[in-house]
């Protein structure tokens, strides 16, 4: 039997396919290559490129492979972009999982892991973030984020279909042999933004704002590194598999790093100045996220291995030090 990967060639699947092989797993990669890339997908994966909402294409993937479960990345994942086009992000978020549970149902496949996110919660009360604390997204994509739980959860209880979901908070780094790592364009995430200061690809990095009610006064995130992540789904299809039933886990370090301190643990890593200026506020962006991954670790017994921000920042240094202009394709 074997897993599909939809949105594999992505950044956090494409290192999820690497884990699950790893595992000794067959994988079935879906992929649109609208913000993927094909180079990412390992060799040992099967790789089908095209939509998740074509359900034409979904019928022949689930009727040429014998699938045993799903773990689902395809997704549109900017906030910015999603308030300025919410349709697009209720089509290919919202629809895109409709077509896939559909298409589950039909082919009878009951197990799926989903990336949720952070941004389900919205403005904190309190930190850490626990799983039982207020969801009340503010913007399209954590909306849509969280529609899509809820509409998994209608789906066990109507068909049966278990899920996982798993709500990331920053990811970052990239697989430590190099080969792999985070080649968005353009980028919108912190630590890859920063590293092409020393690439020599911008003159500095733009801080988004110092007046935050935080010690140095910018924003504080809690950075977990990819392959924690990918390590997390290999364990929530185990979890699946012993028949536990649907649920919902927070990922993340459990430790807040400031918008500076980043930029200061990238300047030692690179040994490079990396000039900063700060710039006005980015709509959206609460002050403090950090999570209680408590219940993943005694639940699912996650371990994340990448506890320490700098060596989290070397492993994404050294893969753009390699790739400095990304995938080739
Ligand atoms: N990067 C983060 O910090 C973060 C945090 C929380 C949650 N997430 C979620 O994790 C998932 C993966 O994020 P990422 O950073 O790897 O993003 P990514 O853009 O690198 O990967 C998404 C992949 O899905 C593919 N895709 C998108 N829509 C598709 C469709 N309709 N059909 C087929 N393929 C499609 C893209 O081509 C891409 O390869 C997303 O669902 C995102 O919302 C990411
Ligand atoms: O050039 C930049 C880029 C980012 N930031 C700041 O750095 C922090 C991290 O920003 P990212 O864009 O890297 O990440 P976000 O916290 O905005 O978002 C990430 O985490 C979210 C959940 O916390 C969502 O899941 C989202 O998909 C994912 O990209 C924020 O305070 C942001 O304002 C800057 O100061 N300058």
């Amino acid at each position: 039997m074997a897993i599909l990967v939809t949105g594999g060639a992505g950044y956090i699947g494409s290192h999820t396919v690497v884990e699950l092989l790893s595992h000794g797993e067959q994988v079935v990669v879906v992929d649109s290559l609208r913000t993927g890339h094909r180079s990412a997908v390992s060799a040992d994966a099967r790789f089908y490129e095209g939509d998740i909402r074509d359900a034409e294409l979904l019928d022949r993937v689930f009727g040429e492979n014998a699938i045993e479960a799903v773990i689902h990345f395809a997704a549109s994942s900017l906030v910015g972009e999603s308030v300025q086009q919410p349709l697009a992000y209720y089509d290919n978020n919202l629809f895109g999982t409709y077509s896939l549970v559909n298409a589950m149902v039909k082919h009878g496949v009951n197990k799926i892991v989903f990336s949720s996110t952070a941004a389900t919660y919205g403005e904190p009360e309190r930190v850490p973030i626990e799983e039982i604390a207020p969801t009340r997204p503010e913007s399209p994509y954590g909306e849509t984020k969280l529609a899509m739980e809820n509409m998994f959860r209608w789906c066990d209880k109507a068909y049966g279909i278990k899920f996982v979901s798993l709500r990331y908070f920053n990811a970052c780094g990239a697989h430590p042999d190099g080969l792999i790592g985070e080649d968005h364009k353009p980028e919108s995430h912190l630590i890859p933004i920063i590293l092409q200061v020393p690439l020599g690809q911008r003159e500095h990095i733009g801080i988004y704002g110092d007046d935050y009610p935080t010690e140095d006064g910018t924003c504080i995130r809690d950075y977990v590194h990819v392959m924690d992540l990918a390590n997390a789904h290999w364990l929530a299809l185990q979890h699946m598999r012993a028949g536990h039933s649907s649920d919902v886990f927070n990922l993340g370090s459990g430790a807040g790093f400031s918008v500076q301190q980043v930029i200061e643990l990238a300047r030692s890593v690179t040994e490079h100045p990396i000039p900063a200026v700060v710039s006005p506020r980015r709509a959206g962006d609460p002050a403090v996220l950090i999570a209680s991954s408590s219940k993943a670790r005694s639940v699912l017994g996650w371990q994340p291995r990448y506890d320490d921000l700098a060596t989290i920042i070397r492993t994404a240094w050294n893969w753009h030090k390699q790739h400095p202009d990304g995938y080739a394709d």
